[in-house]
């Protein structure tokens, strides 16, 4: 199979899709792998690092995008990418459709087949291929949250950890995931006060299990979360409803209980975010603020840590793209159900629910898709 591998253009972004061990893997298999020249340079993946794994070092971006029939990317698709995916083409990469109605209608168009990382699921119900950058970005809202919190970044001027003779912090986490727990054990490592809420109460067990009496939990309700604000100095985001867009924990008017200098990191901004006054931040300008309350809102967060987060994406998505290049995406989906709830657009429709609810769209169902072809072989 022809696998190409672009270099990513979000902004600040220098993740790549696959490094040169992942490269050698598939080419020692028999594939075809093209990578665009410098796509690994930002994590200190060379040219000549690749080209010794076999890749084939492209630098026309449209001829590499053109002659690909599995690209393998980290982001989103960016406008001027999904302008030139076309019918046939496999896309595997995040996509997080549901708040995107652009890029949404952009792959619709485009008629290819798209899979999305963010959710392909695993036997024990968690989301293997969001799972190593839920950890990363879980570590570093803590970091951002601690540096915003400091007075020249528009913070109330406070210490997580506090001092002898001073409390610490009180760190609120909303959503007790991946994000969630790595997020309050950065904060609870580094002395602040720590409540984590979520809506599973068998989530809460398992956590109150694991942490004892450091860490507080708390039933997730409107009320219960307002009741908290009032003391928080810093809010993180953290919950996801698969696919969906997240929803508004925090409202605008819940925001005045906060005091001022207080900081929210919305670490669950690429599904929509779960703070009502939240909008996309870039790591370029990653803050913002509303009744004067600090915004963190980046929504490629892991990129910021590119070379941990490559190699930690890659090793969970490798075994994943290895199946999609040896057997073509249909085989590999109706082989591999948890696979196959990746799929998220194929051939101008909407394949996952939760997606084509966001956007009222129709959606076909999965199986459907799956049987469709299976039989003609045409796209095996
Ligand atoms: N901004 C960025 O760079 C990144 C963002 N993310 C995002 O972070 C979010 C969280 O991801 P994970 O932790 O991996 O998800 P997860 O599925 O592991 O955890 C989500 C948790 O939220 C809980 N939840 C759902 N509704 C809730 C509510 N109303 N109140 C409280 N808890 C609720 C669930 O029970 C679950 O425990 C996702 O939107 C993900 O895409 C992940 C990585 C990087
Ligand atoms: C999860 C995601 O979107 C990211 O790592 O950027
Ligand atoms: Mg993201």
């Amino acid at each position: 199979m022809d696998i190409a591998v672009p270099r990513e253009i979000k902004n600040h972004e220098y993740r790549v899709g696959m490094t040169p061990g992942g490269v050698h893997e598939l080419t020692r298999a028999g594939h075809r792998v093209r990578v665009e020249s410098g796509a690994g340079a930002g994590v200190g993946f060379s040219d000549e690092q690749y080209a010794a794994a076999g890749a084939e070092l492209v630098s026309d971006v449209e001829a590499l995008f053109a002659g690909a029939e599995l690209i393998v990317k980290v982001k989103e698709p960016q406008p001027e990418e999904y302008r030139r995916l076309k019918p046939g083409q496999v896309l595997f990469t995040y996509l997080h459709l549901a708040p995107d109605e652009a890029q949404t209608k952009g792959l619709l168009a485009s008629g290819c087949t798209a899979i999305a990382y963010e959710t392909v699921t695993d036997a024990q119900g968690g989301l293997p291929l969001l799972a190593p950058m839920s950890e990363v970005a879980g570590r570093m809202a803590v970091q951002a949250g601690a540096h915003c919190l400091e007075k020249a970044q528009g913070g109330r001027g406070v210490l997580l950890g506090g001092v002898p003779g001073v409390l610490p912090a009180r760190v609120l986490v909303l959503g007790g995931g991946v994000v969630g727990i790595n997020a309050a054990r950065m904060a609870m490592g580094l002395g602040a006060d720590v409540t984590i809420f979520d809506k599973s109460l068998a989530r809460l067990k398992e956590l109150d299990a694991l942490y004892g009496p450091r860490l507080k939990t708390l039933y997730s309700t409107a009320d219960a979360i307002e009741a908290e604000l009032a003391r928080a100095d810093l809010v993180i985001g953290a919950v996801l409803i698969p696919g969906a867009s997240a929803p508004k924990l925090v409202t605008r008017a819940m925001l005045k209980k906060l005091p001022r200098g207080a900081v929210l990191v919305d670490v669950a901004i690429d599904q929509g975010g779960c703070f009502e006054t939240s909008k996309p931040t870039t790591h370029q300008q990653p803050t913002f603020e509303v009744d004067g309350v600090v915004h963190y809102c980046v929504a490629n967060m892991p990129g910021g840590v590119a070379r941990t987060s490559t190699l930690a994406l890659t090793n969970a998505t490798l075994p994943f793209v290895q199946a999609l290049a040896n057997k073509g995406w249909r085989r590999a989906l109706s082989d591999n159900a948890h696979l196959a709830e990746g799929l998220n657009v194929h051939n101008g429709k909407v394949v996952y629910q939760a997606v084509a609810e966001a956007h009222q769209l129709q959606h076909v169902p999965l199986e459907q898709v799956l049987m469709e072809t299976v039989g003609d072989g045409s796209d095996i």
